[in-house]
């Protein structure tokens, strides 16, 4: 079918009852058209697999301990991306999780919008973006803070008395992957040569950990849509769950689109903004986006791992350049750059940072 034809449909899976949207309404402009598709896979071209098998987090004076962690350090400065395996969160966890909220995702409209974003709560359900105006990103997205009430508090609005599935399903695999990222942070931190706590110590509270989980739709003009545009995350750390589909794309080096190939049992982890600046640069923050397909419905749980609020984000001098600049970033806390982000209704690519250049 012509794409104008295909243009028309109404979709019915991203509309609300009082907002009838057509697929025009989700088509991109031209630039950002993807020009590989969310199944093409370059053999030999792909993130690094890192596996945490073996590993002694009380051992680490161990070589393999020492090894793993220049090897995290090294996909951190490259890529910005790698993939974990034997990473030791349990296999019922993960699978749990992804049928809750693939059942959550399959309800209703009416249903899933009793835990609708609001004005008030920036987070819960929401279908797209409609509040961008044009770009819509073509997905279902639900968000909700690293917080055991804030979690039950919407399983309840949505299920009634039959909550706890969805409830205990996230807040288990929240605590895992809390303790994922405790592991990871101190890994890249003894891989740089600071103190293995250097960032775990600002990250016994969890207030500014968030949880999204973004189910896209399958979409009739894949090539004219985009799942979600091309940013980078402003996080600490992103701890991100893809089922088999494919979608998740990395703008690599030269500039150009890579698609990452869904590895079973792994989860992909990326640098946010927030810990590039940390090390100075030395760990990167990648641009990244997601693409759809016309057959099926694509799940992802991204985790972003924050530290707490008051966290001042400073190189440490281990990480200082020699010469006249020493940084690239003015220290600022965790909290104010936060705050900022929330002001922006979207950031497109990698410009949330800028401000706190330097030498812009
Ligand atoms: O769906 C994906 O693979 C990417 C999700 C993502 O980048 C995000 O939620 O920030
Ligand atoms: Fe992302």
């Amino acid at each position: 079918m012509e794409p104008q034809n295909l243009e028309e449909h109404y979709v019915e899976s991203l509309s609300y009852t009082d907002q009838k949207l057509h697929v025009k309404n989700f088509v991109w402009s031209a630039d950002e058209w993807p020009e590989i598709k969310h199944d093409d896979f370059t053999d030999g071209d792909d993130i690094p697999v890192i596996s945490l098998g073996g590993i002694d987090r009380d051992d680490q004076k161990s070589a393999v301990y020492n090894r793993v962690c220049q090897s995290m350090v090294e996909a951190g400065q490259k890529w910005g991306f790698f993939k974990l395996v034997d990473h030791g969160v349990a296999p019922e966890i993960v699978e749990d999780i992804s049928v809750c909220l693939n059942k959550f995702f399959d309800l209703q409209m009416e249903q899933k919008m009793n835990g609708g974003r609001t004005e008030r709560l920036p987070l819960g359900y929401s279908a797209s973006n409609i509040d961008y105006g044009h770009n819509l990103p073509w997905a279902e997205i639900l968000q909700l803070l690293q917080s055991p009430q804030q979690v039950l508090e919407f399983s309840k609005r949505v299920y009634g008395d039959q909550y706890q599935a969805l409830s205990n399903a996230m807040i288990r695999y929240m605590k895992a992957l809390d303790e994922l990222g405790i592991i990871i942070m101190e890994m890249l931190a003894h891989g740089l040569g600071l103190a293995t706590d250097f960032f775990t110590r600002y990250m016994d509270e969890k207030e500014a950990t968030i949880i999204r989980a973004n189910r896209y739709p399958p979409c009739p003009l894949p090539d004219r849509c985009l799942g979600l545009g091309s940013h980078s995350d402003p996080h600490t750390l992103t701890i991100l769950l893809q089922d088999e589909v494919g979608g998740l794309q990395v703008r690599n080096n030269e500039n150009e689109w890579l698609g990452i190939r869904p590895l079973p049992n792994s989860f992909i982890v990326n640098i946010g903004d927030t810990l590039e600046a940390w090390t100075n640069g030395r760990l990167k923050s990648v641009v990244h986006r997601a693409v759809v397909n016309e057959e099926r419905n694509r799940l992802s749980v991204a985790y972003f791992i924050s530290p707490k609020s008051s966290a001042v984000i400073e190189t440490p001098p281990e990480l200082m350049d020699s010469g006249p600049t020493p940084t690239k970033y003015k220290p600022f806390t965790w909290g104010e750059f936060r705050k900022e982000l929330l002001k922006k209704k979207r950031v497109v690519g990698k410009t949330a940072l800028h401000r706190y250049l330097i030498n812009p």
